[in-house]
């Protein structure tokens, strides 16, 4: 029986094995991790991450071939094919701080590879790593191999957070980067086998170890790009009267562009579009290509001003002073359908409503009060370390309270604003929400979800990204 162990019950780590296991009946698949409670969650009823029909596949296989554990040198050592799926965090200090992966988690997973492994290893690279992490790795492990036979692959992630299931069922490609040596082959073409069991083989390429851990910084970078593109026409858009959904349906017609992530909003969020750029960025000023670099950074810029351009927008709206005023938040994860924070753009919008001196008042379906606080309180790039390295109880900022009710949330409210796309924002009762509200009664739509229409003709003065602007933001500065 073919064994496989992954290093890293996260995100990545926990989904993509799930699927593996359910897929491939014949192979054990272990999980490791250094956290306990993340372990003991997984083996519970209570999975650590909230994802779509995550559950099912986990019920089906866990105690079959899918285990979680936190033996996680035994099973690494047991292993044929060891996943590293670990934290590849933005550096904070030192040499690239606030742009190159620091690949501490990395190295150590590595090492601790080097120094338990009997038998010859396939180790794949799942984290996102800078290009050439697999050189360095494959000197950590020959350096100390004992005349052990290692091969390194790479095989990004494509899958998003909220579909991971759906993605990793029917994904559009699987990319596998190897050693262009027989040996390196053959790793290659054991991994294969594994994906073959569900993957039609057209949708799995194969590629030099460099194409494919650029790949997926580019893949990423492009993906961003077209938001931060479509979120920059938001811009203009107000500016002239045209609108934003009217002219991404205009372009995404043309079937070169394609119709997919045209969506105005706050600005992008989760844990990899912006940390994958800064490292792109990096790597291109390392290899002596600062115009390169510097186009990539305007990808950030741009979306770091959609989220200001929000917060100005609230601001200006109600007098220039959001001082006092009780502002409600409906939606603080990154995106619908998952539970993670990660680099959210409603963390950037409360701090600025919160440095204007606002009350706000958080509802989110599935982000806990905890979890909000801990963001709100935590510095840049901190929440990408293994949990038990994070601060554990960070001081609440008292200006922010969280409900678990969108009409609680917005009762009393001067405006409310909303930041994620959940679908029941499109169901709640507006009128019995502006008859709570003090008025004027403002709704901002980071998101586009509400009938703009219908609310203006409840009483609401509304404002949509990139839509034509109520006669009452069109008197007010667009942006501070
Ligand atoms: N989240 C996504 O949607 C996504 C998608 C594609 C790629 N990625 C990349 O995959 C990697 C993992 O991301 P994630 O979202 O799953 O992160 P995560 O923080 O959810 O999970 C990483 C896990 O690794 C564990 N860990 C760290 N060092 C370890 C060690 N030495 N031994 C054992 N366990 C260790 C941590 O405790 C943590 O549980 C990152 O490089 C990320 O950029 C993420
Ligand atoms: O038209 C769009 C599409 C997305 N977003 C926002 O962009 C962010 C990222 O969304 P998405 O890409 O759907 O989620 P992620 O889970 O971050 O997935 C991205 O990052 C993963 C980690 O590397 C990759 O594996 C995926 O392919 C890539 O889509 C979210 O804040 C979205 O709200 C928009 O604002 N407009």
């Amino acid at each position: 029986m073919v064994k496989i162990c992954c290093i890293g019950a996260g995100y990545v780590g926990g989904p993509t094995m799930a699927v593996i296991a359910i897929k491939c009946p014949a192979i054990e698949v272990v999980v490791v991790d250094i956290s306990k409670p993340r372990i003991d969650a997984w083996n519970s009823d209570t999975l650590p991450i909230y994802e779509p029909g995550l559950d099912d596949v986990v019920k089906a296989c866990r105690g079959k071939n899918l285990f979680f554990s936190t033996d996680v040198e035994k099973h690494v050592a047991e292993a044929d094919i060891i996943f590293v799926s670990v934290n590849t965090p933005t550096k904070t200090r030192g040499l690239g701080a606030g742009k190159a992966a620091d690949l501490t988690y990395w190295e150590s997973a590595a090492r601790m590879i080097a120094d338990v492994s009997k038998s010859d290893k396939i180790v794949v690279e799942k984290s996102t790593v800078p290009v050439k992490t697999a050189e360095a790795i494959e000197k950590i492990l020959t350096h100390n191999s004992k005349g052990i036979n290692y091969q390194i692959l790479s095989n990004p992630e494509f899958l998003a957070e909220g579909t991971a299931i759906e993605d990793l069922f029917k994904p559009d490609r699987v990319l596998i980067g190897g050693r262009e040596t027989p040996g390196g082959q053959k790793a290659v073409q054991a991994l294969k086998e594994v994906y073959a069991h569900w993957v039609p083989e057209e949708n799995i390429i194969t590629t030099n170890l460099w194409s494919a851990e650029l790949s997926k910084l580019a893949a990423n970078a492009f993906l961003a790009q077209r938001i931060s593109s479509v979120n920059a026409m938001s811009a203009l858009c107000e500016a002239t009267g045209a609108n934003v959904s009217e002219v991404s349906y205009a372009i995404g017609k043309d079937s070169r562009i394609g119709p997919k992530f045209l969506n105005a909003s706050v600005g992008f969020g989760g844990s990899c579009f912006q940390k994958d750029i800064l490292n792109l960025v990096y790597i291109c000023e390392c290899n002596g290509l600062p115009e390169v670099a510097n186009y990539w950074k305007q990808v950030i810029k741009i979306n770091d001003y959609q989220k200001s351009r929000f917060v100005n927008r609230v601001v200006s709206s109600m007098f220039n002073t959001v001082s006092g005023k009780k502002i409600a938040v409906l939606g603080f994860a990154f995106k619908k359908d998952t539970g993670d924070t990660r680099e959210t753009p409603a963390i950037d919008v409360c701090k600025g409503l919160v440095g204007d001196k606002a009350q706000v008042s958080i509802y989110d379906p599935q982000v806990t009060e905890e979890q909000i606080q801990r963001d709100l309180a935590m510095n840049k790039f901190d929440w990408d370390h293994p949990m038990h390295l994070q601060p554990t109880s960070p001081t609440a900022v008292k200006q922010v309270s969280v409900v678990w009710d969108a009409y609680e949330a917005a009762k009393g409210a001067h405006g409310v604003c909303i930041l994620t796309e959940w679908d029941e924002f499109k169901k709640l009762d507006y009128q019995k929400i502006f008859d709570n509200m003090q008025k004027p009664a403002f709704v901002f739509d980071g998101r586009n979800v509400v009938d703009a229409e219908k609310l203006r003709e409840i009483g609401f003065i509304v404002y949509s990204i990139g839509k034509p602007l109520d006669g009452w933001l069109k008197d007010m500065p667009a942006v501070a």
